[in-house]
């Protein structure tokens, strides 16, 4: 279904009412109320004036909508809905253009223009003078156009914005009374839904017990359970955090809007860690709502309306011991280190100075980077992990000095030339933490972990094989092992549709034959919704262009890190058919590479190899076009179908460039039908061969040298972990939350 909305103005009433098979997602989850105008796709069922103005508008901007879809939890009984995201490429220039020919004033800010909002009377402060600015509390998004209004909590997409800017005009009104607008009508489902979940976070919170109202012992016992012993009860009294008896969890409030109702809750709880022998503990958390619809900065209530320094964190425990050891302003992200949704940019555009301090790990640290371009660079200080400068819970537990940590943050904006000097700290981490420099690990593929290491970002991955031998499948379940750790993975799947490749996907996920047990379809389903996955839904022949620009929307609403195109095929019949079909290629493989560089996100492109003879094996050369591709790739990936195992029909894979280390190598797989996976087989039955780097590139094909089975060890325990999928972690949980207290 699509949506339903209505926009009543003093003398008219202008409805939209579109149906369809999907419908339109926005970042409503701070508001209230929310716009949801279809209008741009649905002009011609509009009535009257509206319609007209809406053709206007579309002219002015001269923009076009890509789409891009995300799994939606909202569809229990069939996750494999997609749901549209309009990915609207307009510019902060168009934006600026626009507002100004409405007359809106407005004033640049970090991440968002800020104008007076157009859905509260306007005082008596003249439109624009200085003294006023204070009160523009109206947030536009430089880079999605995207609205909020603070007072209201009205909120919407660029095109509704200009929409209610038209009937402002077209009335001769001032402003519209948001309680004019009638928001998005949710199904009977849905609104049955929100009613129990809005009941259950009441319940939770009614029954949980404040702190101070906790017996000191009590309130100690706790706090070693959380291993936060150094914050006080004042600052757990101060934030408001309770405990929720039954199942011995910290509560998190998420009060929002000028009103401060309660909105959510999480819950913490917290169990001594079983791979940390130093007696650390590991936290698991939930959220009502779920994690994908839960918005809360905590923190934020707390914040002044003057402060202009706040220290952004990674966890809500980390809020507390910076505010009790510093006294500055501290948020938390909702979800970890794993994403900063846009729609949160609004609430820290006040601030001069924002400090990141998201964890001690190099995850954090890299996150940091990514979210500093979100807030604007040269407002940005980051607090550089690493043994001296943990999480902030932590650091306070070890006795460090909380306000000279973040004194000695450094700035995010680097200079274009630099000396060693100011690399020096760089490299050192890199050094020191190997391990997670080497990117995520594989669960399920435990022989990639050894050969390539991780899967890192930033990187480009080239991934070919013989035609019909089972790259998709393959790649399918090599993006959904990362998307269950965490990874937050974009789909462009050009070949096959979404429904078919969702459906191979879930099967790999649930790994087994979901046809022969539907009555387990809505559990594995219900847990799949929850990964952080997204789908582009292009299908055929598409333009590199638009592809990149919905690459590019999508980084920036949800923070990708894995982009996967299957493939490039599909974007070569749009070029100029009269130019060299390498050039054009080479020019998609040079575009893809400095998106991947530029946006630190991991791009796997999957490339047909061009005709070989039947019984030869692929080499890098293989690829087809020119050695453009091979060159630009960190890595290259062949799905080999014959000769390399003993028994024909099974595939194996070769990885013939690495460039983070240099080992390349190749190991058999074995597909299993039933659950579309492709496993490592029982050790010994086939031996893993390694191929030094020297040996490929002289083209050897016949390697001489036959690697000991793989290293018992962390990738053998994280092999044995993919065998039981119902382990997904929680993208929070990957994060931050895993952490050792
Ligand atoms: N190792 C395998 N053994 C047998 N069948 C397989 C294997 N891997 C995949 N398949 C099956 O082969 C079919 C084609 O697989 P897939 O679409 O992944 O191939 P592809 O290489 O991506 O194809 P194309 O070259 O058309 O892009 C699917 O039905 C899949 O389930």
């Amino acid at each position: 279904m699509w949506s339903s909305l209505v926009l009543r103005g003093s003398s008219c009433l202008l409805q939209v009412v579109s149906r369809g098979p999907q419908r339109l997602l926005r970042q409503t989850h701070q508001s209230s109320l929310c716009l949801r105008f279809l209008l741009h796709r649905h002009a011609h069922r509009l009535t009257g004036a509206l319609c007209f103005q809406r053709q206007r508008a579309d002219l002015l901007r001269g923009t076009h909508c890509s789409p891009l879809t995300v799994a939606s939890r909202h569809y229990k009984n069939d996750p494999k809905s997609t749901v549209e995201v309009a990915v609207n490429p307009i510019t902060v220039t168009d934006i600026r253009q626009y507002l100004r020919s409405k007359e809106v004033p407005f004033h640049d800010g970090y991440s968002c223009l800020h104008a007076p909002s157009i859905f509260v009377e306007p005082s008596g402060v003249p439109a624009g003078a200085a003294s006023g600015k204070d009160t523009y509390s109206m947030f536009i998004d430089k880079t999605t156009g995207q609205f909020l209004c603070k007072d209201t909590l009205v909120e919407g997409s660029w095109e509704d914005l200009q929409d209610c800017l038209e009937v402002m005009q077209k009335e001769g009104q001032s402003f519209l009374s948001s309680h004019l607008l009638l928001g998005y009508a949710d199904t009977p489902e849905e609104q049955e839904e929100r009613g129990r979940e809005l009941a259950e976070v009441q319940r939770i919170w009614g029954s949980s017990v404040p702190f101070s109202d906790l017996s000191d012992e009590e309130a100690q016992l706790v706090k070693t359970m959380f291993q936060v012993t150094k914050i006080t009860n004042a600052t757990f009294k101060k934030f408001g955090v309770r405990l929720f008896k039954p199942t011995k969890s910290l509560v998190f409030p998420w009060f929002r809007g000028p009103s401060s109702e309660l909105r959510g809750l999480k819950l913490l709880s917290a169990q001594s860690s079983t791979t940390d022998d130093a007696g650390g503990v590991q936290y698991t958390e939930a959220t009502m709502p779920k994690c994908n619809s839960y918005y809360n900065l905590f923190g934020l209530p707390l914040v002044g309306r003057l402060d202009s320094e706040v220290v952004l964190t990674g966890h809500e425990l980390d809020v507390l011991a910076v505010s009790q050891s510093t006294g500055l302003a501290a948020v938390a992200l909702p979800r970890g280190n794993s994403c900063l949704p846009p729609s949160l940019l609004p609430y820290l555009e006040q601030f001069r100075r924002v400090t990141l301090w998201l964890g001690g790990d190099m995850h954090a640290w890299e996150a940091s980077r990514i979210f500093s371009h979100k807030l604007g660079l040269r407002r940005c200080w980051l607090v550089r992990p690493g043994d001296d400068q943990p999480r902030p819970a932590e650091a306070l537990a070890r006795g460090k000095n909380l306000a000279r940590v973040v004194k000695g943050s450094i700035p995010a904006a680097h200079k274009s030339i630099v000396s060693f000097r100011q690399l020096r700290d760089d490299v050192y981490g890199e050094l020191a933490n190997t391990e997670q420099v080497a990117g995520v690990k594989w669960s399920r593929f435990p022989e990639l972990n050894r050969i390539l290491k991780g899967h890192r970002k930033g990187e480009l991955t080239v991934f070919t094989g013989p035609t019909g031998s089972g790259k998709t499948t393959f790649i399918s379940e090599v993006a959904l092992d990362l998307c269950m750790q965490g990874v937050n993975t974009l789909w462009g799947s050009f070949e096959i549709n979404n429904v078919r490749l969702a459906k191979v996907m879930l099967t790999q996920f649930s790994m087994q034959r979901l046809e022969e047990n539907l009555e387990r379809y809505d559990y594995w389903a219900d847990q799949f919704e929850e990964l952080p996955l997204y789908f582009m839904t292009f299908h055929g022949q598409q333009n590199i262009k638009t592809v990149l620009d919905t690459m590019q929307h999508a980084a920036y609403l949800y923070d990708i890190n894995h982009v996967v195109i299957d493939n490039l095929q599909f974007m070569m019949g749009q070029e100029n058919l009269s130019v060299d079909k390498f050039a054009v290629q080479d020019h998609i493989v040079g575009a893809f590479r400095k998106f991947a560089t530029n946006s630190s996100c991991h791009v796997t492109l999957v490339i047909h190899p061009r005709k070989e003879e039947d019984d030869r094996e692929l080499q890098t050369a293989s690829i087809f076009g020119s050695a453009k591709a091979s060159q630009e790739a960190d890595n290259v990936l062949i799905l080999q179908e014959k000769k390399l195992v003993s028994c024909s029909g099974r595939r194996s894979l070769q990885v013939t460039k690495n460039r983070f280390d240099g080992d390349v190598g190749i190991f058999p797989l074995e597909f299993l039908k039933a659950s579309l996976t492709f496993s490592a087989p029982v050790k010994g039955k086939h031996k893993l061969r390694k191929v030094s780097k020297l040996e490929d590139e002289e083209g050897g094909e016949t390697p001489k040298e036959t690697a000991p089975p793989a290293k018992k060890g962390k990738a053998d325990k994280a092999g044995k972990a993919a065998k039981a999928p119902h382990a997904t972690k929680n993208p929070v949980d990957s994060g931050q939350s895993q952490a050792a207290g």
